[in-house]
C-alpha cells in the first residue's frame, strides 16, 4: 500500500481563507479578534514559532501583540502581566509560550490565565470541559489532528487509536479527543513494555515521542493512519518527525509529513480558538 499524504500546510491554508471571511465580518461588526503572545527568555525555537503565529494571525485579520520578557523574569512579574491581560477587554486570547525558564512554575502560570482567554486550552477548566465533552477551547495540536482526520473522512468511531506519548499538551488530550469520537484508545509511553506489540494493533497511530524517526515501518500495521507529531531538529538543521516517513508511506493508508503536517495545523487551531474567544463562545463563567 502507498499511503496518501495529509498535507497540514495546505489544509491550514484553506482554513485560514475560511477564517479570514469570518474575521472580516466580525471586524465589520466592530470586533477585531486580538491575540497576545507572551515570550519569556530567548529560546530561538520559541522565537521562530512565535513568528509563525503572528504571521498566520495577520493573514486572517486577527491582530496580535508580543510581550517579550527577559530570562530572569520572576513568577510574580509574569502573574501580574497575565492578570493585566485577563482584565484587558481588548485582549481576547492569551498564549504564554512554553517552555518557561526554570524559576517559573508552568502549571501555576497556566492556571493564572482566565479560562475565557485560554486559547491554548491548557487551563484545568478547559481540560475538564474537554473531558466531559462540553464546548470549550480544545488544545491546538490535538484539535489540529482531529481536524486532519476529519478532512479526509477517516473513520474514528470503533477504531483502535494508539498514542505514543503522554504529555499534557499532546498525548493525553489527543487520546481524550479520540475517545470523545468513540475510538478505543491505548496510551503508550517511555515505560511501556513491548511498544511494538501495541503499535502493530493500531488503526490510528499517533507518534508524539520526541525522537527522530523512531517509528519505523515494523511498528505500523498495514493500512494504518499514521499521525506524526514529532518536531526534531537534526544536526544538519533539517526538521524531521518521530516517524520514518519513507517506511511509513509503504505501509500506511495515510501519513502526515514533518514539516508541513501537524505543526501548521496547530497554529491554524490557535487562530480558531482566538476567534472563538473574541466571540465569547466558550462556556465560561457558568
Ligand atoms: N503555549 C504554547 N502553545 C503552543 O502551541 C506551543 C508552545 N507553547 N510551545 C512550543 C510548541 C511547538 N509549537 C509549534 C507550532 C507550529 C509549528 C510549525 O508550524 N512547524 C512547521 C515548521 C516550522 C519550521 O520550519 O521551524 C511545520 O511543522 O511544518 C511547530 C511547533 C507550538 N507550541
Amino acid at each position: 500500500m502507498t499511503a496518501e499524504i495529509i498535507n497540514g500546510k495546505d489544509l491550514a491554508q484553506e482554513l485560514r481563507i475560511e477564517m479570514k471571511e469570518e474575521v472580516s465580518e466580525l471586524i465589520q461588526n466592530g470586533l477585531t479578534p486580538h491575540l497576545t503572545v507572551v515570550l519569556v527568555g530567548d529560546n530561538p525555537a520559541s522565537r521562530s514559532y512565535v513568528k509563525g503565529k503572528e504571521k498566520a494571525a495577520s493573514e486572517v485579520g486577527i491582530t496580535s501583540s508580543l510581550v517579550e520578557l527577559p530570562d530572569s523574569t520572576t513568577e510574580e512579574e509574569l502573574f501580574q502581566l497575565i492578570q493585566k491581560l485577563n482584565e484587558d477587554p481588548g485582549v481576547h486570547g492569551i498564549l504564554v509560550q512554553l517552555p518557561l525558564p526554570k524559576q517559573i512554575r508552568e502549571q501555576e502560570v497556566i492556571e493564572t490565565i482566565a479560562p475565557s482567554k485560554d486559547v491554548d486550552g491548557f487551563h484545568p477548566i478547559s481540560i475538564g470541559r474537554m473531558m466531559t465533552g462540553e464546548d470549550t477551547f480544545l488544545p491546538c495540536t490535538p484539535y489540529g489532528i482531529i481536524t486532519m482526520l476529519k478532512s479526509r473522512d477517516i473513520e474514528i468511531e470503533g477504531k483502535h487509536a494508539v498514542i505514543i506519548g503522554r504529555s499534557n499538551i499532546v498525548g493525553k488530550p489527543v487520546g481524550q479527543l479520540l475517545l470523545n469520537e468513540n475510538a478505543t484508545v491505548t496510551y503508550c509511553h517511555s515505560r511501556t513494555d513491548d511498544l511494538k506489540a501495541y503499535t502493530q494493533k493500531a488503526d490510528i497511530l499517533i507518534a508524539a515521542i520526541g525522537r527522530a524517526n523512531a517509528i519505523t515501518s515494523d511498528y505500523i500495521k498495514e493500512g494504518a493512519v499514521v499521525i506524526d507529531v514529532g518536531i526534531n531538529r537534526l544536526d544538519n538543521g533539517k526538521l524531521t518527525g518521530d516517524v520514518d516517513f519513507d517506511g511509513a508511506i509503504e505501509k500506511a493508508s495515510y501519513v502526515t509529513p514533518v514539516p508541513k503536517g501537524v505543526g501548521p495545523m496547530t497554529i491554524a487551531m490557535l487562530l480558531k480558538n482566538t476567534i472563538k474567544a473574541a466571540k465569547g463562545l466558550a462556556s465560561v463563567g457558568k
